[in-house]
């Protein structure tokens, strides 16, 4: 029998399902038309956004992500960008609740300084257990640690999403062994939040047994985003493709590729 190559389990994020694993975010785009043609184009179910930099109809002079980001077709990701300790993640997540009518999936980012972004993880860890004491489904950027991964899942995050690299740097997944490491470990979700850059760095994470990727300045800062957020799409479902089919194994030396015995060979 041959195997169904698109035959897939759904990805479950806190009772959540999704067909598509790549997550998108909403920012440095021309306009939110653009910002509505790139996650038609990638396929994305979850769209994230920064609560503080983000108008959400509280100022009715300027447009409104909402309007061009339907929460009837997406599910709204709300994110802590620009928050650099615990207390403020966390008044971040309320803001967003309230804005949101009760809405609580939230991207939790706490960041060290302005320019490495780096998460600072004491605080995401502060913030993340008062957050799931609150009552809110946690996803959390973290640093490609394994220990501080596994730490946030013992705290209550619905999925884990150690950086590939700095935000916004497109410099790929520097530590692939960390990543595997995480993933072997982890019961929540793996994600990679940050810094891929091209198409086959998101296949590497989703070959690598990642079970989505998150992304935002790859789509949004190609020359053309309705274009890499379609090539996008495909190439995180060529790389969750190829990590349930599984890598042939590597080989010291070499071996013929056509078979050295049977008819063909023979004559
Ligand atoms: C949009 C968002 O949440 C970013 O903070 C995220 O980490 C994506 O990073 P890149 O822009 O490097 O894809």
């Amino acid at each position: 029998m041959h195997d169904q190559p698109f035959d897939d389990a759904p990805l479950v994020v806190a009772g959540r399902r999704f067909q598509s694993r790549l997550m998108v975010g909403t920012g440095k785009y021309r306009d939110f038309d653009e910002t509505a043609r790139a996650l038609e184009a990638s396929g994305t179910e979850v769209v994230t956004f920064a609560v503080r930099r983000t108008n959400l109809g509280q100022n009715t002079d300027e447009p409104n992500l909402l309007d061009a980001v339907s929460p009837e077709r997406y599910t709204l990701l709300p994110n802590t960008a620009g928050c650099y300790d615990a207390r403020a993640a966390v008044r971040t997540c309320r803001l967003a609740r309230e804005l949101l009518d009760g809405h609580n999936l939230v991207k939790l980012e706490v960041l060290g300084d302005d320019t490495t972004l780096y998460p600072n993880v004491v605080e995401t860890l502060k913030a993340a257990e008062e957050l799931v004491k609150d009552g809110f489904d946690v996803m959390a950027y973290t640093s490609d640690d394994p220990i501080v991964a596994l730490e946030l899942e013992r705290l209550g995050c619905c999925a884990v999403m150690p950086l590939g690299s700095l935000i916004g740097s497109g410099c790929g997944i520097q530590n692939p062994h960390n990543i595997r490491l995480i993933i072997e470990r982890a019961r929540v979700p793996v994600l990679i939040d940050a810094g891929i850059g091209t198409p086959s760095e998101a296949a590497l994470a989703m070959e690598l047994g990642c079970d989505a990727v998150l992304m935002n300045s790859a789509i949004a800062h190609s020359p053309r985003p309705i274009r890499m957020a379609h090539a996008m799409k495909r190439a995180v479902e060529a790389g969750r493709t190829a990590f349930l089919a599984g890598r042939m194994p590597r080989r010291d030396r070499a071996e013929a590729s056509s078979p050295k015995s049977g008819r063909i060979a023979a004559t």
